[in-house]
C-alpha cells in the first residue's frame, strides 16, 4: 500500500517553516496541513470540501449482559433518528457541511418503512455475545469488510475527500475494548470504560465480561480478520474495511472515539501503514482510546470531553482540519515580507 507522499510532505514541511509566523507558532495546526498536503500528494493541500461521514449501525450480543446503560432497542430508534437528521452527529454535521449516511449492518431490528438503501448492506440481525461465542464467522465477517470497501468506494466516486466513520449500537464500546485489549495484548482492567455511563459496579462486570472474551481465544494466536470474526462484530468489520479502502485509495480519514479508534487498529494490522492516511479528531472519556491512538502514534485535535460515538468527534474537528489547510495555503511567507 502507497504511503501519503513523501514530496509534498517535504515540500509543506518546508512552506510551513517558511511561513510570516514565528518558527512552530502554528503548533499542531502546522503538523495537520503537512499530513493532509502528504495525503493529497500537493503543497499547498486543498481545503476538504467534500467530508462524507459514514455511520455503522449494528447490535451485539453482549448488550443483553449488563454492559451498558441503555437498552438495545435504542439502536434501531435511532436509525431512524440519523435517518431523520436529528441524531447527535446530524446536528453537528449541518453545522460544518458535512454528509451523514446511515447504514443497517448488523441491527437486530426489521426496521420495516425505513428506505431500502439503508438496509442493502445488511450483514445480519445483531453479532454474537463475545464472551460465550465468537461475534461472526469467518464469511459474515469477509463479508463486512468487503462491505465496508464498496461504501468507501461509492463514497469516493461521490467526490469524498476526507472520510470519516461513524458508530451507533448500544454495547459497542464492549467489542471495540475487547479489540483494541487483543491487539494491544493488554488485560481488559486496563481498558475498559463507562462507555453510555454504567456504574461501578457495571464497570467491574463488564472489564471481567470482556476478559473472559479475551481469555477465550488468547491460545488461538488470532490473526486480524479472525480477532474481528471473535471479538468484533459485523459494524466494526464493515467499518474496518471502509477504512482499509479508503487508506488503499489514498483518501485521509479523520477518527472519531474508541469504536472507530479499534477499527483502525484493526485496518492497520489488515493493513500495515494504513494508520499513516488516519487523523485523529477527539479525545474520548474511554481509556482503551488513548491506549490505541498512543499505539497508532495518534493524538487528537479536541478534547471536549464528549462520549458519544456516531463519528461526532470527528466531525466537530473539521472545522481545525480546514483551518489547516487554509493556513498553509494563504498566509504569506517571511521571505515576501519587507523586512
Ligand atoms: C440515545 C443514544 C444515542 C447514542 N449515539 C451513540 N451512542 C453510543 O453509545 C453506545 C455505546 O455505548 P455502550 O457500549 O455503553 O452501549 C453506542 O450505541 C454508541 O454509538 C448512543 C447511545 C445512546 C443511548
Ligand atoms: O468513545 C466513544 O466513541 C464512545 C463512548 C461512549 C459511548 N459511545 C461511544
Amino acid at each position: 500500500m502507497a504511503a501519503p507522499s513523501p514530496t509534498a510532505r517535504a515540500e509543506a514541511a518546508d512552506r510551513l517553516a517558511g511561513l510570516a509566523t514565528p518558527a512552530g507558532a502554528l503548533g499542531r495546526l502546522g503538523e495537520l496541513g503537512v499530513w493532509l498536503a502528504s495525503c493529497q500528494g500537493q503543497c499547498p493541500p486543498e481545503v476538504p470540501s467534500n467530508v462524507r461521514a459514514v455511520i455503522f449501525a449494528g447490535d451485539h450480543g453482549v448488550a443483553a449482559h449488563g454492559v451498558s446503560a441503555y437498552p438495545a432497542a435504542v439502536t434501531p430508534a435511532m436509525v431512524r433518528t440519523f435517518a431523520a437528521g436529528r441524531a447527535g452527529v446530524s446536528a453537528l454535521a449541518a453545522a460544518n457541511g458535512v454528509s451523514v449516511r446511515v447504514l443497517d449492518i448488523a441491527v437486530d431490528d426489521d426496521l420495516e418503512g425505513i428506505d431500502p438503501e439503508v438496509q442493502h448492506f445488511k450483514v445480519r440481525r445483531s453479532s454474537e455475545p463475545l464472551h460465550l461465542r465468537n461475534a461472526l464467522t469467518l464469511a459474515e465477517t469477509e463479508q463486512a469488510l468487503e462491505n465496508g470497501a464498496i461504501i468507501a468506494a461509492q463514497e469516493i466516486a461521490a467526490g469524498a475527500d476526507l472520510l470519516i466513520s461513524g458508530d451507533m449500537g448500544i454495547g459497542n464500546t464492549t467489542p471495540a475494548t475487547a479489540l483494541i485489549a487483543a491487539s494491544l495484548g493488554l488485560p481488559a482492567a486496563e481498558l475498559t470504560g463507562r462507555g453510555t455511563g454504567i456504574d461501578d459496579a457495571a464497570l467491574v462486570a463488564k472489564q471481567e465480561l470482556i476478559q473472559v472474551a479475551l481469555d477465550r481465544v488468547k491460545e488461538a494466536d488470532l490473526g486480524p480478520v479472525e480477532t474481528l470474526a471473535a471479538l468484533g462484530g459485523a459494524d466494526l468489520a464493515a467499518s474496518t474495511g471502509f477504512m482499509v479502502a479508503a487508506a488503499r485509495a489514498g483518501v485521509p480519514v479523520l477518527l472519531d472515539g474508541v469504536i472507530a479508534v479499534a477499527c483502525a487498529v484493526m485496518a492497520d494490522r489488515i493493513e500495515p501503514g494504513a494508520a499513516a492516511w488516519f487523523a485523529a479528531g477527539h479525545r474520548s472519556t474511554e481509556p482503551a482510546q488513548t491506549l490505541a491512538l498512543d499505539k497508532l502514534g495518534l493524538v487528537p485535535l479536541l478534547d471536549l470531553g464528549m462520549r458519544l460515538g456516531e463519528g461526532s468527534g470527528a466531525v466537530a474537528a473539521v472545522p481545525v482540519v480546514r483551518a489547516a489547510a487554509a493556513v498553509l495555503r494563504d498566509v504569506a511567507l517571511l521571505s515576501e515580507l519587507a523586512i
